[in-house]
C-alpha cells in the first residue's frame, strides 16, 4: 500500500505567496511518507476575471510549474497541480488561458498537462453567474492514463466531475485513480460535491482524489467550498480535510490499496456487464 496526500488551501491573487504555500505542502506531504501530492485547481492564483489574462502571462506564472518541479524532485514525490496555462503565442489569444492540471513525477518531469474539457458556464437564478469561458479555452482531449507509484492516474478537473462520460472513458483506458482538483462554489458544493465524488468512485470503481480550494479569496467575491477528500472504490470517504476556521493550508492522507480495488472489480465485474450492444461504449 502507498500513501497519497490531498491538499486544501486558499489561493490569493499573489502568485509568489501561493507558490510558497504549495512548496510547503510538497515538503509536508513527502515528510509524512506520501508518494504523491494532489493540489487544487488554480493553485497558482485566484483573482478577478479582468486580471486573469495578464497574471497568466506574468513572469511569476511562468516560473510556477518549473519551481514545483524542482520541489517535487528534491522531495522525491509526484505532484499534481492546477494552474492557468497560457496558450502558445502563435494562437494569437492574448487574454484567455487553459485551466490545466499538470502532473509532475518524482524526478521533476512534467508527465501530463491536462486541459479542462468542461467549462463552468452557469447562470443560476437568485445568485450564481459564472462564465468560465470568458477567461478560459476548453481542452480538446481526454488525457492518457499515467502509471504512478500510487496507481494508474486519470486526470480530470472540477466541473468535469458532472460529466461521467470522461470518467468512464478514463476507467476504460485503465485508470485506477481519478483526480478532481477543484474550486467548487459553496452553494453547489453543499448540495452536490460529496455525492458527485462518491458517484464517480462507484461508477468507475476507482479511488477519487479531490483537492480543493476553501474559503474566501481575497480581492474577489469568490468563496470556495473546500471539503477536500479521498474516496475509495467502495464509495467510502477515507480522508477529509478539516472544515474548521480559520482555514489553513492542510492535507489529508489515505493508503491506496490496489489489491482491494482489483478484488472489488473482480467480485462486481461492472465492466464485463456493460450492455454495449444496447448503448455506445465510452
Ligand atoms: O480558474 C479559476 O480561477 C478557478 N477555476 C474555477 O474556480 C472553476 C471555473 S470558474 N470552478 C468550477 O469549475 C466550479 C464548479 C462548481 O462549483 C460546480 O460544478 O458546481
Amino acid at each position: 500500500m502507498v500513501l497519497a496526500a490531498v491538499a486544501q488551501l486558499t489561493s490569493t491573487g499573489v502568485i509568489a505567496d501561493n507558490l510558497a504555500v504549495a512548496s510547503g505542502l510538497v515538503k509536508r506531504a513527502a515528510a509524512s511518507g506520501a508518494r504523491a501530492l494532489f493540489l487544487p485547481e488554480a493553485t497558482d492564483f485566484i483573482a478577478p476575471s479582468p486580471s486573469v489574462g495578464a497574471l497568466t502571462r506574468s513572469a511569476q506564472a511562468r516560473s510556477f510549474v518549473p519551481y514545483l518541479c524542482k520541489e517535487a524532485k528534491q522531495s522525491n514525490i509526484w505532484v499534481s497541480v492546477g494552474v492557468h496555462e497560457a496558450p502558445a503565442e502563435e494562437l494569437g489569444d492574448k487574454e484567455r488561458c487553459y485551466n490545466t492540471q499538470v502532473l509532475i513525477d518524482n524526478e521533476g518531469k512534467v508527465r501530463e498537462s491536462y486541459r479542462k474539457l468542461h467549462l463552468f458556464d452557469v447562470d443560476i437564478k437568485g445568485g450564481l453567474t459564472i462564465l468560465e469561458s470568458n477567461t478560459t479555452i476548453p481542452g480538446k482531449a481526454i488525457p492518457r492514463v499515467h502509471p504512478s507509484p500510487i496507481g494508474a492516474l486519470g486526470l480530470q478537473t472540477c466541473y468535469d466531475i458532472r460529466f461521467p462520460e470522461s470518467s468512464l472513458s478514463l476507467r476504460r483506458q485503465g485508470a485506477q485513480i481519478l483526480t478532481f482538483p477543484s474550486a467548487f462554489t459553496v452553494r453547489t458544493g453543499a448540495a452536490h460535491w460529496e455525492v458527485l465524488l462518491r458517484a464517480r468512485a462507484l461508477d468507475t470503481q476507482s479511488y477519487v482524489l479531490a483537492a480543493a480550494q476553501v474559503g474566501a479569496h481575497e480581492g474577489t467575491k469568490r468563496v470556495s467550498y473546500g471539503h477536500a477528500m479521498i474516496v475509495d472504490p467502495w464509495g467510502s470517504i477515507v480522508a477529509q480535510c478539516s472544515d474548521m476556521q480559520p482555514y489553513k493550508p492542510t492535507l489529508c492522507f489515505a493508503n491506496i490499496d490496489l489489491d482491494a480495488l482489483t478484488s472489488m472489480r473482480t467480485e462486481m465485474p461492472l465492466w464485463d456487464q456493460r450492455r454495449t450492444d444496447v448503448y455506445p461504449e465510452l
